[in-house]
């Protein structure tokens, strides 16, 4: 039959055998309906049929095979339709559902892939006196320069989102027809209010597109375009593809979305014009401010596309590490900065007033968010090479409101450090996380914070996200009668915004980094009988030098003394009480290992010297369990080399963590034939000589160290499976222990 547009196809509807999603009208054969026909008809998913005002679309979309039939809004066609989608210029959508309203079925689900979706809710209401239930607006959020049906691209919307935006009365088993036909063409479907959906896309898509064509423009018009143009390279052609975009469509764009477009046009100008006062009065720190913010905020947000297009999170390769028995360690070594104290160090430099210069600091993994957060809140800081940083602090209050929550990702380092200073700041804010932070109780740091005087608001009790709402500062008093080094630090922190002074009872005598770190940068920490005054005044902004890992330095000085004819020095040892007393009872069992002497800040600082000695068998109280818990694992390394029968009490008691290491490190020490057994939370422990093997420590860096020193001096090679998190905290691991004799080989 020859059809009324004269093409030589079968427009009866009826003889077409039933597809997935039936029969398919496409309204406006261009880039994006072009797209979507052709996305459903290479799947086998519905018949499609297309209308549009240039028959040429509707010619070419049959020969290239987009389409199955050119149609019209008519009688013929309309009632039989199961989908019909929009896919023209905003503005023309009013027209189109004029002409469709005659012969439209309830039955048939209508949608549309507009730009904007007050515009076409408005048409819709215009056209019909309300919205019909089977109309439910789309977009999706991918797309092109080009426009027209040979543009078309049936993979165009994979792993992209579809927003769309149903209102209250929407027809829920046509809503869940619009999901499900937008899942079939890959894309993930997002709901979403569309006044809400108005607001994002005119900052995310119409902003851009404006600032675009109007950079074009104003150069290809102005002085000395020829050249201006000639001579672009990269830079220009990036920031300027979307300039070549359908001008229908975006005239139709900004129309339709007025209000949303200017609104964000301002703030816009607005910061436009601060960067021309900044160039102007030569002010280097605002751009620098300015470019690391936006160099961050666009890195970020390009490691979250990847994850989307590229598909799911990205892979993680098993690492293992393994060993051989070494004979010896001899040299002379440096450590990176501690990771703990480089997430303190830049949380203090950016609360103190001027600038900081931190040396020697870890810069990988999970640092990296604690610098994020406050880049996001307006804090300059500099990378002035691999280990060092300058920041320049903007005072304990002086944090701008970030545009987005604060996302901790898995960092529990950085949630702790940061709550009790967002909590002190003046404006309300967010903290999100991923994983393994979501549906775990915070409840010691919320109502630590909560403390402060602020609400602390979160949809599951005590669980991540959460919101902080400032109120009346309080003088906080904090009770720390157990708790680990980073709730210390809380405790210090939410301490420091007391307006007149705050307090920190600890039970702990003897200092830790926190408080030392604190009176570096020049807060007034009184020593109390039951703890510290903390006395509020500014931070000032100073220069300091990372000392060394602990568990890393204990470690060493463990091997040391396991391996005949070691002879070992650490030159930037920094212990506070708790590492200072786990040496002096390394040396107590029989360890060789000479100790800093206490410096004037408190901790005992300068070079550590360990050399290989007989250890003895020991017995552990459950006080110097708890005291020592995050050192167990090296202790019962130490156990396994001693001569006779090492006690270990209170196992059972500590936090569940501190048992799980003991308890893997238990199967480790059984399958290297070494005897021991675990009853009662007790552990006894037969010194002898442990036999090599395979081990695996559960993702656990610090196991996974202790597991390594188990096969120091084993009767044949120790592998240790599952070492990535080791190779993240500790990434000089290969070059530091190559340096001093002791071979770690990396595989995967
Ligand atoms: N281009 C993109 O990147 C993109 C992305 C998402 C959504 N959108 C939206 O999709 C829609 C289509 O954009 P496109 O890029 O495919 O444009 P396009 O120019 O490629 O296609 C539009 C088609 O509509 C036809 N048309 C115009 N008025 C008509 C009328 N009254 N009756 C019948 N047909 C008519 C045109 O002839 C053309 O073939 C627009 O609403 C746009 O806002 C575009
Ligand atoms: O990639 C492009 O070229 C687009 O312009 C796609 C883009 C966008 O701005 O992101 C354009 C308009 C939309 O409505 C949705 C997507």
């Amino acid at each position: 039959m020859t059809g009324e547009n004269g093409f030589q196809a079968s427009a009866n509807v009826t003889s077409q055998e039933k597809k997935k999603f039936g029969n398919v009208m496409i309204i406006g054969l261009g880039m994006i309906g072009g797209s979507f026909a052709k996305a459903l008809k290479e799947r086998g998913l519905a018949t499609l049929y297309a209308v549009d005002r240039r028959e040429g679309e509707l010619a070419l979309g049959v020969s290239t095979g987009v389409i199955d039939f050119p149609a019209e809004m008519s009688a013929e066609y309309v009632p039989k339709m199961d989908v019909i989608i929009l896919a023209t210029p905003v503005r023309a959508m009013e027209s189109v559902l004029t002409d469709l309203k005659p012969f439209l079925s309830e039955h048939t689900l209508v949608t549309d892939v507009g730009s904007t979706k007050g515009s076409v809710v408005e048409a819709v209401r215009q056209v019909f006196g309300c919205v019909p239930t089977n109309f439910i607006p789309g977009h999706p959020i991918a797309g092109a320069e080009k426009s027209g049906v040979l543009a078309s691209n049936s993979l165009l919307f994979e792993k992209h989102m579809a927003i769309v935006t149903p209102l209250s009365d929407s027809n829920p088993v046509l809503l869940d027809r619009l999901h499900r036909i937008w899942r079939a063409v890959g894309a993930d479907v997002v709901s979403m209010d569309v006044n809400h959906h108005d607001h994002v896309l005119a900052s995310s898509s119409h902003l851009p597109h404006l600032l675009a064509y109007t950079l074009v423009d104003a150069l290809a018009n102005g002085e000395r375009s020829q050249d201006i143009f000639k001579f672009a390279a990269g830079g220009f052609r990036d920031f300027t593809r979307i300039a070549s975009s359908d001008p229908v469509m975006w005239r139709d764009v900004f129309m339709a979305n007025k209000d949303a477009t200017l609104a964000t046009l301002d703030h816009f100008t607005d910061r436009l014009a601060d960067m021309r006062a900044a160039i102007e009065q030569g002010d280097g720190a605002s751009m620098f401010g300015v470019f690391t913010r936006a160099k961050s905020a666009r890195d970020h947000f390009l490691r979250l596309l990847e994850q989307r297009t590229i598909g799911s999170v990205k892979e993680v390769r098993p690492v293992s590490v393994s060993v051989l028995p070494a004979s010896a360690i001899k040299g002379d070594i440096s450590l990176l900065g501690d990771k703990s104290l480089s997430h303190k160090v830049i949380t203090i430099a950016a609360l103190s007033e001027g600038v900081s210069e931190i040396k020697n600091v870890d810069l990988t993994g999970d640092v990296r968010i604690t610098i994020q957060a406050f880049r996001d809140m307006g804090v300059v800081i500099e990378e002035v090479s691999s280990d060092c940083l300058r920041v320049h602090g903007v005072g304990l209050r002086g944090l701008k409101a970030p545009i987005a929550p604060i996302n901790v990702h898995q960092s529990r380092e950085s949630l702790y450090l940061l709550l009790p200073v967002l909590a002190g700041q003046s404006f309300s804010v967010s903290v999100v996380a991923e994983e393994k932070l979501l549906n775990q109780s915070m409840g010691d740091l919320f109502s630590l914070v909560r403390k402060m005087g602020g609400s602390v608001v979160s949809d599951v009790a005590d669980c991540l996200p959460v919101s902080l709402v400032p109120g009346e500062s309080l003088n906080v008093c904090i009770d720390l009668q157990t708790g680990s080094e980073r709730l210390r630090m809380s405790a210090f922190l939410a301490a420091l915004y007391s307006p007149a002074e705050g307090s920190v009872v600890t039970e702990l005598t003897g200092l830790s980094h926190c408080e030392v770190l604190l009176r570096h940068f020049g807060v007034s920490i009184l020593d109390q009988a039951d703890g510290f005054k903390v006395v509020s005044a500014p931070l000032v902004g100073t220069s300091i030098v990372l000392s060394g890992d602990e568990y890393e330095m204990a470690w060493l000085v463990l091997l040391a003394n396991l391996l005949p004819g070691s002879e070992l020095l650490i030159d930037n040892a920094g212990l506070d009480s708790v590492s200072y007393a786990f040496s002096s009872f390394l040396k107590s069992i029989g360890a060789d290992v000479t100790i800093p002497d206490l410096g004037g800040s408190g901790l005992y600082e300068g070079s550590v010297r360990a050399a290989f000695a007989e250890l003895n068998s020991f017995i552990l109280s459950s006080e110097q369990s708890y005291q020592f818990r995050s050192e167990l694992p090296l202790l019962c390394v130490a156990a396994a080399y001693a001569k006779g029968e090492s006690c270990i009490h209170g196992v059972g008691s500590l936090p569940y963590y501190c048992e799980d290491r003991v308890l893997a490190l238990v199967d480790a020490l059984k399958q290297m034939k070494i005897a021991c057994v675990y009853e009662n939370g007790d552990l006894l422990i037969q010194g002898g000589l442990p036999s090599g093997g395979e081990l695996d420590c559960a993702g656990d860096d610090k196991l996974a160290l202790a597991m390594l020193a188990l096969g120091a001096r084993s009767q044949s090679i120790t592998k240790v499976n599952d070492c990535q998190k080791l190779l993240e905290e500790f990434n000089e691991l290969e070059s530091v222990t190559m340096q001093l004799g002791f071979y770690c080989t990396v595989a995967q």
